[in-house]
């Protein structure tokens, strides 16, 4: 069904119809053993193998639009796919297929006051609505990381990759039917206006949770309208605090890299702050211009390097998303951690130093989803954590924070086991 020409009064009839369909399918797929999900998978992995061809085909035609409506080289980068990408895309969702099944895992097992058995054994959440950014490898992770953890997915990408995530889409759900799996169960919203984000939005009862995942734009939708549980994934403004003790090699080394390894990534530093206890802040500093970084810094961190320009008040609340970096000099911990407190976006931070109390404090104080000592923000990242795959890193402060994979797309419930106790 495509309905880019519904009116827009009819969205909401839209999110309903989708749900219902989405939520009996989800039933089903309750019903489905381990190895059935895991089947599943495998065959929506080949099933995008063999249909190759023409998912390279829509692709080619979005990124056709997107150099003509002018995207950064960043964003067709995302967008664009190829042989090794789509063959890296199945290989992924067959990897999520070899990942153990979180649901009916008891994790908790204790025995009540009153002598009856209690367990928490994790469940689905339900039908989790997924709006995500123009990259295409979202719409498989996502699909896969859902049916794995027994979740049906209402996915909404980016406008830019609508081609190649209508035909990844199509070849998924081909996959799910052949091995006797709902394809409901992952659907893909069929229009791109932003009011049915916002019927999404606001589907409470009909849609468990919404995972946004995007910038500035979607917060302020999605802080509009939400009326559905939201695990937010947004922005990140990830600061990295090089503390007096730093040792000078390795804070160079990783500033380096978590600035200009990716700059377009939600992982990527976009605020450095260096302590006025630390000596060589000019040459970390000039290692990260002369790999073509452009700075923009407070009065003190000018002096460290000629190349660096003053900042205005935006920058300290700026995701550049690209090879451009704000920095200030602080006189102590508590300084730095006033900054990221005042200016974070709840993502990732980081300390480089030798000096074990500063490292337990920022890890201890500093409230973002992800805190790192002597890394680079980079490994922001479910994969690099161990985790199979993920949806993305969620900068909220509910139950899933950081990467989130299986683990995070499930609720619990408590299962009573009694011997005929009536409480007095
Ligand atoms: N925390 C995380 O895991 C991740 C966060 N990000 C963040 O995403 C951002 C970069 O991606 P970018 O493409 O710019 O993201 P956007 O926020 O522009 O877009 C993301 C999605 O949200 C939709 N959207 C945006 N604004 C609205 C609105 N007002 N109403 C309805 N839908 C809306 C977009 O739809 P449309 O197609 O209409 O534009 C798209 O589907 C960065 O801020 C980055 O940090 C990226 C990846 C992971
Ligand atoms: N955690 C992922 C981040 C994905 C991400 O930020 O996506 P995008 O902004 O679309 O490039 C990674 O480190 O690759």
């Amino acid at each position: 069904m495509t309905t880019d020409t519904l009116e827009k009064t009819d969205y909401t009839q839209l999110i309903e119809d989708l749900a219902k369909k989405g939520r009996a399918a989800q039933r089903k797929l309750a019903r489905a053993s381990d190895a059935e999900k895991a089947a599943g998978l495998r065959a929506a992995a080949k099933a995008i193998r063999a249909d190759s061809a023409n998912i390279l085909e829509a692709n080619a035609k979005d990124m056709a639009a997107g150099e003509k409506r002018g995207l950064t080289g960043a964003m067709l980068d995302r967008l664009k796919l190829d042989e090794d990408r789509l063959e890296a895309i199945a290989g992924a969702i067959e990897n999520v297929a070899k990942l153990p099944d979180p649901v009916g895992e008891v994790i908790d097992n204790r025995s009540s006051p009153s002598g009856f058995g209690l367990e928490r054994v994790r469940i689905p959440i339900g039908l989790i609505g997924i709006i995500y950014e123009s990259r295409p490898n979202v719409t498989a992770d996502a699909a896969a990381l859902c049916l794995r953890s027994g979740n049906a997915a209402l996915l909404r990408g980016g406008s830019e990759a609508i081609h190649s995530n209508r035909a990844l889409h199509a070849a998924f759900a081909k996959g799910l039917e052949e091995a006797g799996l709902p394809a409901d169960a992952i659907q893909l919203m069929p229009t791109q206006d932003r009011e049915a984000v916002g019927a999404m939005l606001k589907a409470a009862g009909l849609v468990d949770m919404i995972v946004p995942r995007g910038g500035k734009g979607l917060v302020a939708r999605v802080q509009e309208d939400a009326r559905v549980p939201v695990l937010a994934h947004l922005d990140g403004i990830c600061h990295t605090y090089i503390h007096a003790d730093a040792n000078p090699d390795m804070a160079r080394e990783i500033a380096v890299n978590a600035k200009m390894r990716r700059t377009g990534i939600c992982g990527a530093m976009e605020t450095l702050l260096i302590d006025s206890g630390f000596a060589e802040g000019d040459k970390v500093l000039a290692a990260i211009a002369d790999a073509g970084c452009e700075l923009r810094g407070d009065e003190r961190a000018q002096k460290l390097d000629t190349r660096v320009k003053p900042a205005t008040a935006e920058d300290w609340d700026t995701e550049y998303l690209d090879a451009i970096l704000s920095v200030a000099v602080v006189d102590n911990i508590d300084e730095a951690m006033e900054h990221i407190a005042a200016h974070s976006s709840g993502h990732t931070e980081a300390i480089i130093t030798d000096n074990d109390e500063a490292a337990e404090r920022f890890l201890a104080e500093v409230d973002s989803a992800i805190v790192m000592h002597n890394a680079s923000t980079q490994f922001a990242d479910g994969g690099e954590f161990g985790l199979g795959a993920e949806i993305g890193i969620a900068t909220g402060r509910l139950h899933a924070r950081g990467p989130v994979a299986l683990e995070g797309l499930t609720t619990y419930k408590w299962q009573v086991k009694g011997k005929g106790q009536a409480r007095p």
